[in-house]
């Protein structure tokens, strides 16, 4: 059974279409990172997982059933962009009031302040709290009752460096628990180790999804090998050059390789058995560089259908 099974989903608000003929699943256990631009549709789509609104077409399950279903309800956690609290009451206040609403367990919330490094402010006021602890606390109430689905949008808004680093290794905690997680954000840099899949929606639609070896595979941007310390430089890139062309000299007595997703290990070996290398390294399409194709491709796609 999938976590999520989203088919054929549309969402209009009034005239206005926010998600168009959407198919999207995640599997249990998996991570989902999903992006798109201001506007792309991304919390509407966590909107009707959470059951907060119904689709105009389509069908969508949630852990096997349908998203307002109450024991759904309860086997979810969802963490809101800009997330607000009650000033006046403390952390442990906090969690023992979103544990009430939730029907779990009063006695967690000391283990989940614990779990996001906010023991030790535990009894302070909540309005005393920085950003980052706030969203900290935020990551805490949707982590109450265990859910096996987390739903967390922009879960590193005002964390710092090391908190931010701290709540990746937490989704991989959890994933390997088998929580499956869907984390918006707009922040891509470091996520990508993190998420299992990337879904990528621009105006509504889904415009690419997949591992990110596939949608590296599906971009055909190409990846560098970069390698130093060779004793047969010019030969190397000579032999290169005469091949297909995709070799440059780099400063000192270092080369760099250009090639596709699909011929970067061909690429590889082909180095090695000309040369030995003191060091290489791989620069593979970023998930930025996928993120900036896929969304450009978007928007070429709809500049034409306008024209037409
Ligand atoms: N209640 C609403 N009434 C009318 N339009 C809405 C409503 N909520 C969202 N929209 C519109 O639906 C579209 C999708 O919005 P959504 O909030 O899902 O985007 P998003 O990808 O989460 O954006 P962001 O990254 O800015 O949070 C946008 O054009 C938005 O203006």
């Amino acid at each position: 059974m999938n976590a999520v099974d989203i088919q054929g989903v549309s969402l209009r608000y009034g005239k206005m279409t926010a998600l168009r003929q959407l198919d999207l699943h995640l599997e249990e256990g998996e991570v989902l990172g999903l992006f798109g631009h201001n506007g792309a549709g991304k919390t509407t789509t966590m909107k009707l997982i959470l059951g907060l609104l119904t689709p105009s077409e389509g069908q969508l399950r949630v852990l096997g059933q349908a998203p307002n279903d109450a024991d759904v309800r309860r086997r979810m956690g969802y963490l809101q962009e800009n997330v607000m609290f009650y000033p006046q009451l403390t952390g442990r206040e906090t969690l023992h009031h979103f544990a009430r609403i939730k029907g779990a367990a009063r006695q967690q919330a000391d283990q989940l302040l614990e779990q996001v490094g906010l023991a030790h402010a535990a009894d302070r006021r909540v309005k005393t709290y920085s950003k980052g602890m706030r969203q900290r606390l935020g990551l805490a109430q949707a982590l109450l009752g265990e859910p096996r689905l987390l739903l967390l949008d922009e879960p590193t808004v005002g964390l710092d460096p090391i908190a931010t680093q701290d709540l990746y290794l937490l989704i991989d905690q959890l994933r390997q628990q088998g929580t499956s997680v869907i984390l918006c954000s707009h922040v891509l840099p470091g996520v990508e180790a993190h998420i299992n899949r990337a879904a990528i929606l621009a105006g509504g639609q889904l415009e690419a999804v997949g591992t990110l070896t596939s949608l590296r595979t599906g971009a055909g941007l190409p990846s560098r090998i970069r390698a130093t310390g060779l004793k047969q430089r010019e030969q190397v890139l000579q032999s290169f050059s005469s091949l297909n062309g995709n070799a440059r000299p780099l400063g000192g007595d270092g080369i760099e390789l250009t090639g596709s997703a699909a011929t970067k290990m061909s690429l590889l070996r082909q180095l090695l058995d000309r040369d030995q290398p003191g060091d290489i390294d791989i620069l593979q399409p970023s998930l930025e560089d996928l993120y900036r194709f896929y969304t450009e491709r978007a928007s070429r796609a709809r500049a034409a259908e306008d024209k037409a």
